[in-house]
């Protein structure tokens, strides 16, 4: 297993960085090697982000120092999604098989955790998403057609997409984890633009279903100061609750978006006027 600490950064700081911090300090480039399990932990919100693609055989979730506890979940909740080939995870006993883009939420408090592909020539790519949890809700599989669905955009505003709120209080109950999926409609590049803040919580995305020779120019920064990263396929940004959060793709995509912090109302969102965008 491997854990990369990123801490937490002021937003005048971002005044001084350049490309390679910025990339540093925001930027989660690989979250996919063969029998690993590759982690993020961000201070902010200590969300913990990563990946893990059984290959060889079956991967377990274990915890680490920087964690705390004797094991992952003792103290936290899980959202994953399956973004590779078939896969199944395996929760103290229950298993939970997931075709690609289903999502399974995992309960606090849940000892042990195993991933594994079902077809080793497509292995599964499970995307994982952990923040801390005060209390323990049901362990539940969602798959998109369970999801809350939330058409947005036009084709002449270049952001057709829909969204797929799916562990989510509407559609599975958590301590604080909010996720889902946006899939832009062919043709449409930009994502959750206009843009928006939410001091009240703070949120990562990760991008994915993009060619290898693509790349996505992911803005952030406070509205005033903005910067951006370029990124591509499989890849994560962790967005700092005073930071805008939008990106545009040389060819569509699909992203997953996971938050926590102070409230799980999806739509209390700062909308930043264009005008003010610097
Ligand atoms: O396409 C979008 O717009 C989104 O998916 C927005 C994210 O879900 C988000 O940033 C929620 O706060
Ligand atoms: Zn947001």
């Amino acid at each position: 297993m491997k854990i990369d600490v990123r801490y937490a950064s002021h937003p005048d700081d971002l005044r001084g960085y350049d490309t390679r911090t910025l990339r540093d300090r925001f930027l989660v480039d690989t979250l996919f090697e063969a029998d690993q399990t590759i982690l993020t932990y961000s201070h902010v919100d200590r969300f913990l982000v990563g990946g893990v693609m059984p290959v060889a055989g079956p991967v377990p979730l274990k915890s680490a120092k920087e964690i705390g506890t004797d094991s992952f979940l003792e103290r936290r909740e899980l959202g994953l999604y399956n973004v590779g080939g078939p896969g199944r995870v395996t929760v103290d006993g229950a298993r939970f098989d997931l075709d690609p883009r289903d999502a399974l939420y995992v309960a606090q408090g849940s000892a042990s955790v195993q991933f594994e592909s079902l077809d080793r020539s497509r292995p599964a790519k499970f995307y994982l998403a952990s923040t801390p949890a005060h209390a323990r809700f049901e362990t539940m599989k969602i798959s998109a057609a369970q999801a809350k669905q939330r058409p947005l955009g036009s084709r002449e505003t270049s952001n057709e997409r829909v969204i797929y709120q799916m562990i989510h209080p509407e559609v599975c109950r958590t301590a604080q984890l909010v996720m889902g999926m946006t899939m832009l409609k062919s043709g449409n590049m930009w994502n959750s633009m206009p843009c928006h803040t939410h001091e009240r919580r703070s949120e990562v995305y990760f991008y994915f279903d993009l060619p290898e020779d693509a790349r996505i120019l992911h803005l952030m920064g406070r509205p005033e100061e903005t910067r951006h990263i370029v990124m591509a396929n499989e890849q994560a940004v962790i967005s700092p609750p005073w930071s805008i959060h939008c990106g545009v793709g040389t060819h569509n995509y699909t992203f997953i978006w996971a938050m926590a912090g102070d409230n799980q109302t999806f739509d209390d969102m700062d909308a930043v006027p264009l005008s003010t965008l610097r």
